[in-house]
């Protein structure tokens, strides 16, 4: 059994995969407190559902895009047999995650988008660095950026990494403490070659809807 929180369709509104039609599974506990979390109803919030009851209920919905993500998917190890599932019924399989549990064991099927969490989270001595070694080429490193001294660190982690050699990076702004056109200013002016992305759906619906 698997406690999960939400399971909708929308768009999918983060990474290079944003604008496409997904189907999202969230699911409930988080190991970490952010600074900025957007999603603490998910934090303690869920029923238990079956593997089963959620392969049937993401297959309602018609859609071959699915995304894990929470809270944080990890914290429950019967998310990994989930996403294996997913994957062998022919989704195309994105997992959202903070960053700081193993992700050797996930199915390498499956797409991750992983969080380097910044100074300003409040959650920086949590990143677990070994991860970074089981990144994909067509996997997603990404840093949530509130200040200046989280893009500073971000910039040294990616060289310190080689995070642009091993998969995509991605950069966001901490919605509504970091203005977009501030950290864009500065990704041109160092001319990085990273992806800066905004929360679509924060842009489509009010910031505050669940279930977008
Ligand atoms: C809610 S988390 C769930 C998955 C996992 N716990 C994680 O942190 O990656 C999904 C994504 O939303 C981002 N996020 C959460 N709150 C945010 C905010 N206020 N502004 C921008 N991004 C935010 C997180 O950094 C993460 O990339
Ligand atoms: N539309 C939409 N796209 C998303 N991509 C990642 C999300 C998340 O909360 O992990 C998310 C979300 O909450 N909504
Ligand atoms: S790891 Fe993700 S879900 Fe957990 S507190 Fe941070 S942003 Fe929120
Ligand atoms: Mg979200």
């Amino acid at each position: 059994m698997l406690k999960v929180n939400e399971i909708y369709y929308s768009i999918q509104g983060e990474s290079s995969r944003a604008g496409l039609p997904c189907v999202f599974v969230r699911l409930t506990y988080c190991n970490l407190r952010c600074s900025y979390c957007d999603t603490e109803y998910a934090f303690y919030d869920g029923i238990d559902m079956s593997k089963e009851e959620i392969l049937e209920k993401v297959n309602e919905y018609g859609c071959k895009l699915v995304e894990l993500t929470g809270g944080e998917p990890l914290v429950q190890k019967e998310s990994l047999d989930l996403m294996k599932s997913l994957c062998d019924s022919g989704y195309e399989v994105m997992l959202e995650t903070g960053g700081s549990l193993p992700i050797d064991n996930v199915d390498k099927r499956v797409m991750i988008i992983m969080d380097l969490k910044c100074p300003s989270s409040k959650m920086e001595k949590k990143n677990r660095y070994e991860n970074i070694e089981f990144l994909k080429p067509g996997d997603e490193v990404k840093f949530v950026i509130g200040d200046r001294n989280d893009y500073e660190w971000s910039l040294n982690k990616i060289k310190e990494f080689e995070l642009d050699k091993k998969c995509g990076v991605l950069f966001s702004t901490v919605f509504g403490k970091l203005e977009p056109v501030t950290l864009l200013n500065w990704i041109l002016a160092d001319k990085l070659n990273v992806r800066f992305q905004l929360q679509m759906h924060k842009y489509i619906w009010k910031p505050e809807t669940k279930g977008v």
